[in-house]
């Protein structure tokens, strides 16, 4: 009789030891539209870590490094740093962790994101978490915001809405498409935006269980 063996156990046939790959979340969601902010919360109730690719990107800029200059003047643009740049310091954050499930906030922005960090890692997202807002009130937070970053003003984010429709909607519709997307209404205070965030949690601990 065939027994069943089950991908995620340790060992294969042979006996040789197989890796679990770790469980990944992206969080996605126009700027300003609360990301950060709910995955320090999930980060509290749920054991991830969290790691958002703009924050990675901001300290490789402050850092020094040879691709610093690049990277401020495509953050204050409103643009999309290459995905090289990008996937490299999650895989190296990522490592470092020792953890083995991720929050990764504020990334694919755009499909070539998405392949690069699916061709690099072999990892695919368990679910991908959506922020929906509206556009007034995103700009609204984020020039509330007071964390002193250079492109939160008002002409950035106004390249940084567009650069979300054209080039992130994309990525948000295609995991929809393939029955990843779990959408939320985040126009709401924070307290309640994490109430739907748990509920989403809770559920997929249950399956897992
Ligand atoms: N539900 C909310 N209602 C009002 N303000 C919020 C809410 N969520 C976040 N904020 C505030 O809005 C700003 C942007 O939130 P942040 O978590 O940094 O968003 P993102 O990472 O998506 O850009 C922050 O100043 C944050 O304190
Ligand atoms: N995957 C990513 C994420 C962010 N960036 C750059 C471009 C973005 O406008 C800035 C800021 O991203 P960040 O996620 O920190 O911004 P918000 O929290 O959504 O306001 O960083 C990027 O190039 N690629
Ligand atoms: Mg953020």
């Amino acid at each position: 009789m065939e027994t069943v063996v089950d991908a995620s156990t340790s060992e294969e046939a042979n006996g040789s030891a197989v890796e679990k790959k770790p469980t990944v979340v992206f969080v996605l969601g126009g700027p300003g539209s609360g990301k950060g902010t709910q995955c320090a919360y999930i980060v509290e109730h749920f054991g991830f870590s969290h790691f958002s690719a703009g924050d990675l990107l901001r300290a490789e800029m402050n850092s020094g490094s040879e691709n610093g200059l690049m990277i401020r003047s495509m953050i204050n643009e409103g643009k999309i740093v290459p995905s090289q740049v990008t996937v490299n310091l999650l895989q190296q954050a990522m490592e470092e962790s020792g953890n083995d499930k991720f929050l990764i906030d504020g990334f694919p922005r755009n499909e070539e994101n998405r392949a690069a960090f699916e061709a690099d890692t072999g990892i695919e997202p368990a679910f991908v978490l959506f922020f929906d807002c509206p556009k007034e009130e995103m700009e609204r937070r984020i020039l509330n915001r007071n964390q002193g970053r250079e492109d939160d003003n008002i002409e950035t984010a106004r390249k940084r809405f567009k650069v979300f429709l054209e080039s992130s909607l994309p990525v948000v519709e295609y995991y929809e498409s393939i029955g990843k997307l779990q959408k939320i209404d985040a126009a709401r205070a924070i307290e309640e935006v994490f109430e739907s965030v748990k509920t989403v949690f809770a559920s997929i601990n249950e399956k897992e269980d």
